[in-house]
C-alpha cells in the first residue's frame, strides 16, 4: 500500500471530528473521498498530509506528495508564470515541460503573465491543481479540486486524473459531492468520523 490510514481521530477542543478513519490505497488507485459539509474531510487531508497531527491512529505514506488545498494558497501579486517558477525552484525541477502541457490541458496558458489578483476563482483552482501536480508526486491529495471549473475543465481534469492513474499515481480525491463513481477504483464516505466504504462500479473497483 502506498497509502494506509489506520484508526484516526482527531478533535478539536472537546469537539470530535474523526473518530476511527482508516483507508488504504495503492499504486495506480484513484480513490474519492465523500461526505456532506463539515463532516471531516478537510481535517482528514490535512491529517494525511502532516499538517495537522492525529489524536491517535497512524497514517503512513510512501513516495512525495502533492497536496492541492480546498482553497488556493496563491500570491496576489505574483503571476501564473511567477507561481511555477517558485514551485520550480522549490521542488529543484530542471524545466517545466509538464507544467506547460499542464497549462495548455487545463486552457491557463493565455494568463501566464496575468497576476493572480486579477484571475477567476476557478483560473485560480486550475492554478493551484497545477501547482500540487507540477513535481509528478508519488502521492496526490486533492480537496474539492475541480471546485469553480466549467464542464469542459471538469473533464480534462478526469482526463488528467487517469492519466497519473496509468502512470502509477496515487491520487486522493475528496469532494462533498457523489461523484461519477464509475471513475474510481475505490469510493469512502465519511460520516460519523469514520471511511464507509462504499460500492464503485470502477475499472478496478
Ligand atoms: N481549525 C479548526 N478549529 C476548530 N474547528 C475546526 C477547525 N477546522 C475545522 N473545524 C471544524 O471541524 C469540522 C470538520 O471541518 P472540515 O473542514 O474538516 O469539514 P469538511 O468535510 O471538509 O467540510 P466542507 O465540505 O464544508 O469543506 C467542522 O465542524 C469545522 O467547523
Amino acid at each position: 500500500m502506498v497509502l494506509l490510514v489506520e484508526h484516526v481521530a482527531k478533535r478539536y477542543g472537546s469537539r470530535p471530528v474523526l473518530r476511527d478513519a482508516s483507508l488504504r490505497a495503492g499504486r495506480g488507485q484513484l480513490v474519492g473521498v465523500v461526505g456532506e459539509n463539515g463532516a471531516g474531510k478537510t481535517t482528514l487531508l490535512r491529517v494525511l498530509s502532516g499538517d495537522l497531527r492525529p489524536d491517535a491512529g497512524t497514517v503512513r505514506l510512501d513516495g512525495t506528495l502533492g497536496y492541492c488545498p480546498q482553497y488556493p494558497v496563491l500570491d496576489e501579486e505574483l503571476t501564473t508564470r511567477q507561481h511555477l517558477r517558485l514551485f520550480q525552484i522549490a521542488h529543484r525541477l530542471p524545466g517545466l515541460d509538464r507544467a506547460e502541457s499542464l497549462l495548455r490541458a487545463l486552457g491557463l496558458d493565455a494568463y501566464d503573465r496575468q497576476p493572480v489578483r486579477t484571475l477567476s476563482g476557478g483560473t485560480r483552482q486550475k492554478l493551484n491543481l497545477v501547482l500540487a501536480l507540477l513535481h509528478d508526486p508519488a502521492v496526490l491529495l486533492l480537496d474539492e479540486p475541480y471546485q469553480g471549473f466549467d464542464w469542459d475543465t471538469y473533464l480534462r481534469f478526469w482526463d488528467i486524473a487517469q492519466e497519473l492513474r496509468t502512470a502509477g499515481r496515487t491520487v486522493l480525491i475528496v469532494s462533498h459531492l457523489a461523484y461519477d463513481t464509475q471513475r474510481l477504483d475505490a469510493l469512502y464516505r465519511l460520516s460519523d468520523g469514520r471511511l464507509h466504504r462504499a460500492p464503485t462500479t470502477g475499472a478496478h473497483g
